[in-house]
This record gives C-alpha cells, structure tokens and sequence, in this order.
C-alpha cells in the first residue's frame, strides 16, 4: 500500500510509486462516543472521491465493508436519486444541557434531534436535564430520539424508556438500547416507546434477524459498514422495515454516499442522521454538507486540496493505515 499524508510529501523512509490513498485526520467539536478526532483515508478513482475511515474497534474483516464503499463510490458512484434534499436529525452528544440547547438552536433548522443517552460514567439524571434542554430549544412540534448504544439491559431499559420518554415530552423512537437482536426483541414487547436497530444491524452478521425477530420498528443503516449504497439499498428491501440513514461519523466525502443512500430509496419517513459535519471542528470540502432549513442538499462535493493538505496525518498515523489497508485489501 502506497500512502501518503494529505497533500504534503510521503511519509519519510516509504517512497511511493504510486499515490493513490490519502490519509487524514481532524479534531471533533465535542468528545462523541469516547473519540476526540476521526482520521481515515480518501482513495481517487473514475467516479470520484471514496472515503474508508472504520472506527480503531473495527477488525479487518469488518473493514473490509468500509473499504468496498470507498471504492464503490471511487469506481461506480451511485445509483440515481429520487429526491433533491434529505430531512436530517440535529446530532446532540451526550453533553450539559446548556451545550445541547445551544447545539439544536445553531442546528441549521433541524426539527428532529438525536440525543445520545447512557454515557458511560455519566449520572443518568443528566440525561433527562439533556431531553429537557432539547425539548424547550426544539419546541412542542420538533421530534426527540434517544441513541443509547446498547447500553441497558431489558429490566433498565424498561425503566430508563418511561424516565426518558416523560422529560423529553414524548420520544419518537429509542435507538439500540440493548445489545442483542433477542433482547431488543423483548424489550419491545415491554415499552410502547418505538425501538430502532443500529448495532443489531451495522455489527450483526445476521442483520436480517431484526426483521425476522420484529426487533424494532426502524432500522438504521449506514453506508460504509454496510458496505457500500448499492449493498445497503439491497439491504433496506430485504428488511422491508422504514429506513434511517445515519453517519459514521465521516466528512462530508463519506456522507456524500449516506446522502445517495438517503437519496435513492423508495421511502423516507424519517429525518437521517447525516447531520454530523456539525459535530467536525474541520472538513476536506469547502462546502461540507450542512442542513439548510432542517434538510441537507442532495449533491457530491470534492475534496479541497488546501483542507486536504491542512488535515494530513502525522507520519506515524500514516503507517498505521498503511499496514491495516494492507490488511483490509488482502481480505477484500
Ligand atoms: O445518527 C446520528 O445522528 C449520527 C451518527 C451517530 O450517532 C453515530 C456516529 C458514529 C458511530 C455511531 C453512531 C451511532 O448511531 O451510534
Ligand atoms: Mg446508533
């Protein structure tokens, strides 16, 4: 694997051949699930820019999905949309309340917010003071979903639900509150509060088993996990469940292609969750894709030499992701 640090000159000690990934890294606004930057690497091809960016927690053989909708979006592109601008969801980390209601009211007109629930360490009464401060920055008519990322058992969940659902005035759904597709199950028959699978589906090798087990009442899907747009809209008809596209937290590169996944299924009941350029202190694209009236425009911006080369990676990320594409392509 030849690689090089954004635009700037090779890692020292590798002399490249051929230049064909560029690795990048960029700082968070606010901590979001334990991480404080993303990096990953953008590939070039006859379509356009990929990104592959699996989280560190990802082994190679689950990379490998991130790797083929990299090249699916470098080599193929995507299928055609069907809609010009996508819904999105104001993304609020789990956060003081004060930071959260400043978060939705410069959200960029989201009239739905995801608010994470469950961080561990946290006191959980600082989840509600979170929904409360959404709630009153959204208003009466705005949307609150909670994601708790398989945080509870049923017996909590149960209990947490009812707590969460009374301070945010009512919650649309409750994303993966518990870990397995059976639990999720359970839990389902025990709270009127609507479910949604993420894990159960992004990190399940059976992620049909959600439909199957009438686990949830919506599924998240994500295009990078799952391996590209063309294998997550195959997905979304096998699962015949509504559909919500979410970020893995990518620049707007890797959104581009969860915005033609938004953009090309049948339906779109909900608002995504590709909100999350917002949660970037920086981007690879002069526009990054940021919603305008609680919706994001449906288009593909290109990567920015100058950004490119201001977000280059250290030397020794650039190794590292050397030697795990090395690794991922092998498999692939
Ligand atoms: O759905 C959203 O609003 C944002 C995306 C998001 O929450 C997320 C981003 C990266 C990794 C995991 C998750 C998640 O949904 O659990
Ligand atoms: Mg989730």
């Amino acid at each position: 694997m030849r690689v090089r640090r954004g635009c700037g000159g090779p890692y020292p000690g590798q002399v490249p051949a051929r230049l064909d990934v560029v690795v990048w890294s960029v700082p968070l606004r606010t901590r979001f699930r334990g991480l404080t930057s993303r990096d990953g690497v953008l590939v070039q091809g006859d379509a356009g820019w990929g990104e592959c960016s699996p989280f560190w927690d990802y082994d190679d053989e689950a990379a490998v999905r991130w790797w083929r909708a990299a090249r699916e979006a470098a080599d193929e592109g995507w299928p055609d949309p069907v809609r010009t601008h996508v819904p999105v969801n104001v993304t609020v980390p789990a956060v003081e309340p004060e930071h959260a209601h400043r978060i939705v009211t410069a959200s960029g007109g989201c009239r739905t917010a995801k608010v994470k629930v469950a961080e561990p360490g946290q006191d959980p009464h600082a989840d509600e003071a979170r929904l409360e401060a959404v709630r009153d920055a959204l208003g009466p008519d705005g949307a609150i979903r909670v994601d708790a990322n398989t945080a509870w058992d049923v017996e909590t969940a149960v209990t947490r639900l009812a707590a969460l659902d009374r301070a945010a005035g009512g919650l649309e759904y409750a994303e993966q509150p518990v870990a397995g597709v059976e639990d999720l199950a359970r839990l389902r028959r025990r709270t009127h509060v609507p479910l949604a699978a993420d894990e159960s589906v992004r990190r399940s090798d059976d992620p049909l088993a959600v439909a199957r087990l009438q686990a949830a009442d919506v599924v998240v899907l994500k295009a990078q996990p799952l391996g590209g747009v063309r294998a997550s809209l195959r997905l979304a008809e096998q699962m015949g469940l509504p559909v919500v596209v979410s970020s893995a937290l990518e620049t707007s590169v890797g959104l581009a292609a969860g915005l033609a996944l938004a953009a090309a299924l049948p339906e779109l009941p909900y608002a995504c969750g590709l909100a999350t350029a917002q949660l970037l202190a920086s981007d690879l694209v002069a526009e990054p894709l940021l919603p305008v009236d609680g919706a994001i425009d449906v288009r593909r911006p290109e990567p920015d030499p100058a950004l490119l080369a201001a977000a280059a990676a250290p030397g020794p990320l650039v190794a590292r992701w050397g030697a795990r594409l090395d690794a991922v392509r092998a498999r692939a």
